[in-house]
């Protein structure tokens, strides 16, 4: 039978669905086995990743049959698309599958850093009854910035407007921009904006897009928040704003260094007006088994 490798995790009932056609390798922990990784990968066909493989020149050599890259996700960053092309391996991304789940995690992260009230239990506990302070603002009547009108956005877009805010959106290279007021400039986005979310992969033309200059245009009354990728902020610049005050708060999905380690995260020790989440904005279980299943159609269609 054919031989797939699954090396990130996966939802079961798509796994066992490659099963009946397929030889499968599914261990979620081949991602921080390398060395296995690549002995299970010498003569597979397909090999399927999330976010943390790298899938770079070594790892291709290492698999001389593989046709088929399947992608539980849409972030390309971690594979080098050049690579593959140049052997013939179909990249298969699972394009619209999460979007929802980070359009809900943008909207939920906005209307927590506005609100500010959801950050207080433990000086209620201690007796406190700190009603003035958490007289948090609606997201209703805001301005949310978007930068890049992708399939993210463009669901992130939807959900905004029916909580009666205004949508504005840079992109250079959308053609289309329904259900969004379309802004020239990331610096007329970043002056405009209460909330900016980033919706960009992660490229040479976006990293560290949102830097100290960046950071400087934006209302110290905004939020920013990166459900994108880490790259595309400066995260020194971001935390010295934010510890600065000149910005209001920040949700962060994704990270420069990922995943955290005791030193990253001690960068982010103090800020109070700060949500931290483990990459998982696309992640919720719909999405997973939205993603898993159109994966594992993606893989049985490219193998015929
Ligand atoms: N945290 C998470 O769990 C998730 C993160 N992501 C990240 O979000 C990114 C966007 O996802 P999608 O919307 O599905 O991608 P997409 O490809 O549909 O949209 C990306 C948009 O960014 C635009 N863009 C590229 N360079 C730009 C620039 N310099 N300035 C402004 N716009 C620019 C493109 O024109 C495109 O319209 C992914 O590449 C991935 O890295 C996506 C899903 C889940
Ligand atoms: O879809 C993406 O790009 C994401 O970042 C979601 O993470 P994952 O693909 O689940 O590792």
């Amino acid at each position: 039978m054919t031989k797939l490798v699954i090396a990130e995790f996966m939802d079961e009932a798509a796994v066992d669905d490659l099963r009946r056609d397929f030889d499968v390798v599914y261990d979620a922990g081949l991602v921080d086995d390398p060395a296995r990784l690549m002995r299970e990968i010498s003569d597979a066909a397909a090999l399927v990743v999330r976010n943390r493989t790298q899938v770079r020149v070594a790892l291709l050599d290492a698999a001389p049959n593989l046709k088929a890259l399947g992608r539980l996700g849409v972030g390309l960053d971690n594979i080098d698309l050049d690579a593959c092309a140049a052997r013939d391996i179909k990249v298969l991304p699972a394009t619209g599958a999460n979007d929802v789940s980070v359009a809900e995690y943008v909207l939920t992260s906005a209307m927590m850093l506005l609100r500010g009230a959801y950050f207080g239990a433990d000086r209620m506990m201690r007796g406190d009854w700190p009603r003035e302070d958490m007289c948090g603002r609606e997201l209703s009547g805001k301005i949310l910035g978007l930068l890049g009108y992708g399939s993210v956005a463009r669901e992130t877009a939807k959900r905004a407007r029916l909580m009666g805010t205004e949508v504005l959106a840079h992109d250079p290279f959308a053609r289309n921009f329904d259900g969004a007021t379309r802004v020239d400039t990331l610096a007329g986005l970043l002056a405009t904006a209460d909330i900016v979310s980033l919706h960009v992969p992660l490229t040479d033309g976006t990293r560290h897009i949102i830097d100290e200059s960046a950071l400087a245009r934006m209302k110290p009354t905004a939020i920013l928040i990166n459900a994108a990728r880490g790259g595309v902020v400066d995260e020194t610049a971001l935390t010295a704003a934010l510890k600065a005050g000149t910005l209001h708060g920040a949700a962060l999905d994704v990270f420069e260094t990922e995943p955290m380690t005791l030193e990253s995260g001690q960068a982010f020790a103090g800020i109070t007006n700060l949500i931290l989440t483990p990459h998982i904005a696309g992640v919720t279980q719909e999405a997973n088994a939205r993603v898993s299943a159109l994966t594992a159609d993606n893989i049985r269609k490219a193998l015929g």
